[in-house]
């Protein structure tokens, strides 16, 4: 490709420089080989402006950035925002992805529902692949995640990847992070999903207000007018979701049981599984769902509302739902004890996902609620202690213990937690913790063992050492039952 091919992105029409040959994007200059374009962004730890000449010296074939930067012997291309135009950059580059993509956002869920889709399209006979914080997958392929949203550069690489293979369908998760960072810009949405809202990453935006406004980028930034937006119709933020999709001019689609796309008629749950009763287009559908969680009958709606909307017929969306299998780490039921006390590996690191797991449970529980979570370091600290409150609030036995701390001191994370639980026991080595609790397991008691899911770490510092929750929990068993 030529600089000229990046025309109406980037300000090369009628330079010396359009005849440039591009080997590649990058917004990294520890990557940049020749030929590449280098974007400088401005970024939370450092000014990718500051690496300018040190891109240049590897042999960019252009610098783009917010501003002029002046001395460098490579042309430099000013635009206003350099994040957007590396997004769409990225995807003019690669050229391919596949052809049906949905992307969805809100606080919860958004693994949940990616991998959901994913499996209505293979159950619909399509090649789907779905793409978040577990990773990607596809036919083939199953890579372990590290963003939730990739940065704009891997992601269309990987779009192309996925279209190369054949894959037609792709879910994707927005996270407020990749939407505000214009990760996404540069992606061909035909759908967007919302689920809920909740507290989250209030140390990266300032108010709820703000958190909102960036999620609602994906309707009113990336959507096509008239594009369908799927949205849970139960949360306190889906009304003013619903007024931002309407104001964006898209085509709103409501489900839940004020749903009026795919409405929620009723319910009945039991541990592992629960029957919905589902009204679409007059049509009553029963829906037996194979997964334990109330919260998971939203997620698989929105997923249904994201098939359905993209061109799968409504029986078939809602038959796949009887064949979901969990994403990995969401209300994952590892093992039972003897007795059958089930223990349960969760993903719940927000104030309001670990609110809704524990509810979710409590029905079946007919002796004790135990909870083993903490608070992850270098994050929102002001969730540690609403967290100790609900935990404290819904669980019978509290086990505050450690969540990658990070660079933080973790008797201070724990302290925090601790602050508003009192009477939780406080057992900072998350091994002993998972050990202590599945050995205090008495027939009928549930353990939620939160914060962690599918991850495979522990960072302590800027160390990370292997650790997994299921393996824990899992080499718990087997000691108990020996
Ligand atoms: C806080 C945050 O979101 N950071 C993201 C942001 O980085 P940044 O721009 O702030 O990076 P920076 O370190 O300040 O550096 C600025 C620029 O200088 C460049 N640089 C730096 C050093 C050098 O030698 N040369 C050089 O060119 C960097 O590549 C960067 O372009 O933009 C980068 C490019 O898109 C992201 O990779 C990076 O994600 C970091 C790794 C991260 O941990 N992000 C997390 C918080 C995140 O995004 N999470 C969300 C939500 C999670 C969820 O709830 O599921 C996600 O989507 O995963
Ligand atoms: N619809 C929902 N409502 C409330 N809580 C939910 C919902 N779906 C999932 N959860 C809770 O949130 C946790 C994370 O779910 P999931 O990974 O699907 O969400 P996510 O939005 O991708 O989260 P993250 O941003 O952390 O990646 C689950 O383990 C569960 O505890
Ligand atoms: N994507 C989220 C995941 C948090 C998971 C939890 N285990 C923690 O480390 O806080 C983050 O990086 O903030
Ligand atoms: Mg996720």
């Amino acid at each position: 490709m030529k600089l000229r091919d990046l025309a109406g992105i980037l300000p090369v029409e009628g330079t010396a420089s359009a005849d440039l040959e591009v080997t590649g994007i990058s917004s990294d200059s520890r990557q940049v080989k020749p030929g590449v374009v280098f974007f400088a962004l401005a970024g939370t730890k450092a000014d990718g402006a500051t690496y300018a000449a040190d891109a240049a010296g590897r042999g960019a074939a252009a610098i783009v950035a917010g501003n002029a930067i002046a001395g460098l012997p490579v042309p430099v291309l000013a635009v206003e925002d350099p994040r957007l135009a590396l997004a769409l950059s990225a995807a003019r580059y690669f050229g391919r992805q596949p052809e049906t993509m949905v992307a969805v956002t809100g606080t919860s869920g958004k693994t949940s529902v990616a991998a959901f889709t994913r499996q209505i399209w293979e159950q619909t006979g399509y090649a789907a692949a779905s793409i978040g914080t577990t990773g990607v997958v596809a036919p083939g392929r199953n890579d372990y995640g590290s963003l939730t949203t990739p940065d704009p550069v891997a992601l269309h690489q990987l779009l192309k990847e996925l279209a190369d293979a054949g894959v037609t369908h792709a879910s994707m998760e927005a996270s407020s992070h990749g939407l505000d960072q214009r990760r996404l810009d540069g992606v061909q949405l035909a759908a967007g999903g919302f689920t809920n809202l909740g507290r989250d990453h209030m140390d990266y935006h300032p108010t709820v207000e703000d958190y909102h406004r960036a999620k609602m980028r994906l309707f009113d930034a990336l959507l096509p007018k008239g594009a369908p937006a799927v949205i849970f119709a139960d949360d306190p933020w889906s009304a003013p979701t619903i007024h931002a999709a309407q104001a964006a001019g898209l085509d709103v689609l409501t489900v839940g049981r004020h749903g009026d796309f795919l409405r929620l008629k009723r319910v009945e749950h039991e541990r592992h599984r629960q029957r919905a009763e589902v009204e679409a287009d007059g049509v009553l559908y029963e829906v037996d769902l194979p997964l334990a969680g109330d919260f998971q009958i939203s997620n698989a709606l929105v997923s249904a509302g994201l098939a359905i909307s993209t061109g799968t017929p409504v029986a078939k969306a809602l038959m796949a739902l009887e064949k979901l299998k969990g994403a990995p780490g969401r209300l994952d039921l590892v093992g039972t004890t003897a007795q059958g006390a089930p223990v349960y590996v969760d993903y719940a690191h927000k104030p309001d996902a670990l609110e809704n797991v524990l509810a979710s449970v409590r029905p079946f529980t007919t002796g004790r609620v135990i909870v083993v979570f903490g608070c992850g370091g270098d994050r929102d600290r002001g969730k540690r202690p609403i967290m100790g409150e609900i935990a404290t609030r819904l669980a019978d036995v509290v086990i505050v213990t450690d969540d990658n701390p990070r660079s933080e001191v973790p008797e201070t994370i724990r302290a925090a937690i601790l602050a508003a639980a009192p009477g939780a026991i406080e057992i900072g080595d998350r091994r002993q913790a998972i050990h202590d609790a599945v050995a205090m397991l008495h027939a009928g008691d549930t353990l939620i063992v939160a914060g962690k899911g599918h991850e495979e770490g522990q960072t302590i510092g800027s160390e990370t050492l292997h650790f997994s929750d299921h393996e824990e929990v899992r080499a718990a068993l087997v000691e108990r039952a020996a």
